[in-house]
């Protein structure tokens, strides 16, 4: 059995230029989750499904309404094909590796520097999985399985964890605080959906940290 094992990272792509070749029905998905991640997105192919031109009628992203050219990949941080066409999946892929820059080829695991795996979200809550190119119809499932788990008060404790984060001064103190509600009993009572008890603790737990309520 293979041993190979993908390294998952999350890319913070706001304001990142990245390139698309290709607008076909994976294509437009990848676009969508480009541009909600805020990367600054170019899209390179003659014929577009409608989820790219709207966004590009949007000015959410630039779309070359033209096939693949050599030269395109130039000024990328990252790149995605989604084609039809192999050679021109291995010709993208040719061009971003001899710059350095990290490619993603839908479907081909050899042309790829680094593989998606199947994400859900709830919130700021990101579940992905991954089975290191082994069976992503699995990661799929699996996928759906682990996001139904996250309960509305996951996301609530992760916001408020947030909230405090921004607005406590950063050390062990805090790093304590916020452990202990995730872990301790506010936690569990958001989860139950018990805001108002989950609040109380909550209150407690910074009049400790000399927060004046
Ligand atoms: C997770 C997901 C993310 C995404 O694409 O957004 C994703 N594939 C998804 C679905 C899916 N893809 C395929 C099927 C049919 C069942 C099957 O074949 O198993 C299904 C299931 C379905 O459609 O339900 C076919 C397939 N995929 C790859 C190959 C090539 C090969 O295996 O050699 C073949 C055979 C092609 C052929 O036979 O011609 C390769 C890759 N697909 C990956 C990601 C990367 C590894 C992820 C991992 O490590 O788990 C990797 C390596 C490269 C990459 O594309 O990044 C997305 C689920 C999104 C969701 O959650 O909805
Ligand atoms: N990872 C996955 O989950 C997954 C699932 C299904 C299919 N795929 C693979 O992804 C690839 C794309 O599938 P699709 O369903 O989006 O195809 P599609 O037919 O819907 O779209 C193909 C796109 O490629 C563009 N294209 C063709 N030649 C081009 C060129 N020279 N330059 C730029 N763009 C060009 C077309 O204009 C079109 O927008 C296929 O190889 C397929 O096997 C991946």
């Amino acid at each position: 059995m293979s041993t190979h094992v993908d390294f998952p990272v999350c890319l913070r792509l706001r304001g990142k230029r990245v390139l698309l070749v290709g607008a076909g029905t994976i294509a437009e998905e990848r676009a969508g989750q480009l541009v909600d991640a805020g990367a600054v997105l170019r899209v390179v192919a003659p014929s577009a499904g409608p989820v790219i031109r709207r966004l590009a009628e949007e000015g959410r992203l630039e779309l070359a309404g033209r096939a693949y050219a050599p030269g395109d990949v130039r000024g990328h941080h990252v790149v995605f094909v989604a084609t039809d066409d192999r050679r021109v999946s291995e010709a993208v892929v040719d061009e971003a590796r001899a710059q350095g820059i990290w490619v993603n080829a839908a479907d081909i695991p050899e042309l790829c520097d680094f593989t998606l795996p199947s994400v859900g979200r709830r919130g700021p809550i990101v579940v992905a999985v991954s089975t290191s190119g082994q069976a992503p119809a699995l990661a799929r499932r699996l996928r759906q399985q682990f996001v139904a788990q996250v309960a509305p008060g996951h996301v609530q404790l992760a916001r408020l964890t947030g909230w405090l984060r921004k607005r406590l001064p950063a050390g062990a103190e805090r790093m304590r605080l916020l452990k202990q509600l995730v872990e301790g009993e506010a936690g569990a009572l958001l989860a139950r959906g018990q805001r108002k008890a989950a609040w109380v603790q909550v209150r407690a737990a910074l009049e400790t940290f000399g927060e004046k309520q």
